[in-house]
Parts: structure tokens; C-alpha cells; sequence
């Protein structure tokens, strides 16, 4: 696929850190450091801008290490990165912990996944088929 990266942090390509990891690494690409303050968001570069071929996005999703350690999150999880999009990638950080965080140049702060997705179109109807469940859902099946 390709990709075209600013290279700020002295990191090139995102990786997968284990041979089947699902997810790659993105870094924080950042002419300095930013801080997040107690429930503060800001969005942060990561210098990769893609490609994807139609029928594919990318997910941008926390990592679970920074969430648990430091209550660091992605506020719009999972992120969409669509196909057609040509700008840079970036993270949208929430800090839910009572401490600062610093994020700092080429820190991984958050993963990406690559996935397939269709397109459709739709046939408006007037009436939809029946199934067992019908309307049922939010613990309609009870607990155990
Ligand atoms: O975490 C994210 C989410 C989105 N984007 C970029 C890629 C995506 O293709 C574009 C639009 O994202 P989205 O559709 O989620 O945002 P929107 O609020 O609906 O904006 P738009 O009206 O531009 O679609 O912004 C990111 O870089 N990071
Ligand atoms: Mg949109």
C-alpha cells in the first residue's frame, strides 16, 4: 500500500512489533512535546499519510499499555481512516487519568488496523423479514 511519511521523529515506516500483531504502532510525529492535562484532548501528528485502496480503512484504536498505566485513550475509538483520504493521519488523544501526560516525539501512542469493508446500497422497503429476535436486544436474552 502506499505511504508517504514526514519523517519528524527519526522512525520511517509504522510497524507491526510481533509477527502477528494486528495492529501497527503509530507514533507521535511532533516538532516538540505536548502535554495533556487532566481530561484535556488534543489531536497528535503521527507524519504518515496513506493510500488505501478502495474497500480498505484503517482503525485507530488505543493501546491498552498507555490506557491502563496512564488513562490514555483514543476519544473517537475506533478512528476511521478512509480510503480517499489524502491528509496526514493523526491521533485523537483523551487524557481520563488526574495526571498529566507528556506526549513526546516518536512515543507510540496509539495502533492502526488495516481492514476490508463493503460498500452498499440500499432497497427501501415498507416491511423487513421476520427473525426469532425481532425488535429484542439490550439483555432481551437475559443473563445467563
Ligand atoms: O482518528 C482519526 C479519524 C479521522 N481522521 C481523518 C481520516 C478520515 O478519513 C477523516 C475524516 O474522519 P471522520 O469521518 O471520522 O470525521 P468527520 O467528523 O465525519 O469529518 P468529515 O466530515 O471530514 O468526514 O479524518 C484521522 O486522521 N484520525
Ligand atoms: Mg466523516
Amino acid at each position: 500500500m502506499r505511504i508517504k511519511v514526514i519523517n519528524r521523529s527519526g522512525h520511517d515506516l509504522p510497524e507491526y512489533q510481533t509477527a502477528h500483531a494486528a495492529g501497527m504502532d503509530l507514533r507521535a510525529s511532533l516538532e516538540e512535546s505536548i502535554v495533556l492535562k487532566p481530561l484535556e484532548r488534543k489531536l497528535i501528528p503521527t507524519g504518515i499519510y496513506m493510500e488505501l485502496p478502495a474497500g480498505f480503512e484503517a482503525q485507530v484504536r488505543p493501546r491498552s499499555g498507555l490506557a491502563y498505566k496512564h488513562g490514555l485513550t483514543v476519544l473517537n475509538s475506533p478512528g476511521t481512516i478512509d480510503a480517499d483520504y489524502r491528509g496526514e493521519v493523526k491521533v485523537l488523544l483523551v487524557n481520563l487519568s488526574d495526571q498529566p501526560f507528556e506526549v513526546v516525539n516518536g512515543e507510540r501512542i496509539a495502533q492502526m488496523v488495516i481492514a476490508k469493508h463493503e460498500t452498499i446500497s440500499w432497497e427501501n422497503v415498507e416491511v423487513l423479514s421476520d427473525t426469532d429476535r425481532g425488535a429484542g436486544g439490550y439483555g432481551s436474552t437475559g443473563k445467563s
